[in-house]
């Protein structure tokens, strides 16, 4: 059935549908100015992502949209919006090459997604990339021959192996680096298999992010900083954040931010099959708090089981950290079964107090999520 309409409103429609085009002219305009200023910073060797200039402008457009009685929230969800429409278009121009007299790279494991990701990131900025994969280790010499970068991105759980069965062998002055989620194991076994500088990158981040704009990437030195500086610059100039740490407290978080985290989106998903339901009437029913929710279990199952089995299994002392988990949640739930309400509330407050500024913080930033999974809304 078509919607009611009247002539007065099909007449305001007309007009809005005006000012509508009028809006796509202006993004033309800005799209391409935004592709000048990519060539620009190309020219100049200028990180994408521009922080302070993104923090000025927002102030800036915020202060005049109320002037305007308009509010600020949004003219700043728009320029948001924008500014990520914008690494998209400045990427297309390529990056300045920080390292120009480097040989070429090679990517064991190029045909991944994320080595995929990589190569395209260092060949849009002017290196020679050679990708190594299952089938190339007869050519393996020829491949490494002359190269300045050798970055490993194989699963996990055939890395370290990887690592110290064939690459002892690399040019002494190449840099060996890999991109594995944990650190500590791979970046002891490239120390141990080249003399040369080595380091350990792990970006936090999955291979269909489109831009490296304000992504992090979490870089564990390994030897000889030095030599491969430049390539945390070129990281940078991609527009990715750089987060130093050492490799035993990074793999410390990753057993809460990816074991414990994918292992129970993975237990969430488990318990939804075996409770056989249905997911369309859930979606009916779903506030946006719960559509969020199981969009993120969902994307889990979307993706390879084998890549989340390796991260989950990857380090063993995620098991205490997810055993933690079953007893807390053990625990908690005898209070429920105890019917003990104030046990709860007080169990409640306590970890409120925790969070401390945290948990408004948090709230503010949901609040922005809940509301655009609220405007996908169709029908
Ligand atoms: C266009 C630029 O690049 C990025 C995109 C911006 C935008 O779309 O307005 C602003 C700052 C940068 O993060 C710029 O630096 O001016």
């Amino acid at each position: 059935m078509n919607e009611k309409t009247t002539a007065e409103l099909e007449n305001l429609r007309g007009l809005i549908d005006g000012v509508d085009q009028q809006l796509l002219h202006l993004l033309r305009k800005r799209l391409d100015l935004v592709a000048q200023v990519g060539a620009v910073k190309h020219g100049a060797g200028l990180p994408i992502y521009a922080p302070q200039r993104e923090a000025n402008m927002l102030a800036k457009r915020r202060a005049e949209a109320k002037e305007m009685n308009i509010a600020p929230q949004l003219i700043e969800d728009i320029l948001r919006r924008l500014m990520r429409e914008s690494y998209l278009n400045e990427k297309d121009v390529g990056f300045k090459q920080v390292k120009a007299d480097l040989g070429h790279v090679v990517i064991v494991g190029g045909e991944g997604k994320l080595g995929g990701l990589f190569s395209q990131m260092l060949t849009l900025s002017g290196y020679q990339v050679k990708s190594l994969d299952k089938d190339d280790w007869v050519n393996s010499e020829s491949i490494f021959d002359g190269a300045g970068l050798v970055i490993v991105t194989v699963p996990i759980n055939i890395t370290c192996e990887l690592i110290a069965d064939k690459l002892t062998n690399l040019p002494k002055d190449c840099i060996l680096a890999d991109l594995t989620s944990i650190k500590g194991a791979p970046v002891e076994a490239m120390l141990a298999a080249h003399s040369g500088p080595v380091l350990g990158l792990h970006p936090m981040f999955g291979p269909d992010v489109g831009s490296l704009a304000k992504q992090v990437v979490v870089v564990c030195h390994g030897r000889d900083a030095d030599a491969y500086q430049w390539l945390i610059e070129q990281i940078e100039i991609w527009g990715a954040r750089i987060v130093e740490a050492e490799p035993s407290k990074h793999d410390k978080a990753m057993q809460l931010v990816q074991a414990m985290r994918h292992f129970s989106s993975f237990v969430y998903g488990l318990n939804l099959y075996k409770e056989e339901a249905d997911i369309e009437s859930l979606l009916q029913f779903s506030s946006p708090i719960y559509r969020l929710e199981l969009a993120m279990v969902g994307r889990l199952f979307a993706q390879s089981p084998e890549l989340y089995a390796d991260i989950i299994f990857a380090q063993e002392e995620s098991l205490v950290a997810i055993s933690d988990y079953l007893d807390n949640y053990s625990q908690a739930l005898s209070i429920l079964k105890s019917g003990n309400r104030d046990a709860f509330v007080e169990q409640f407050a306590e970890v409120s107090r925790w969070f401390g500024d945290f948990a408004p913080q948090f709230q503010r930033e949901s609040r922005a999520m809940l509301q655009s999974v609220n405007d996908m809304k169709t029908g």
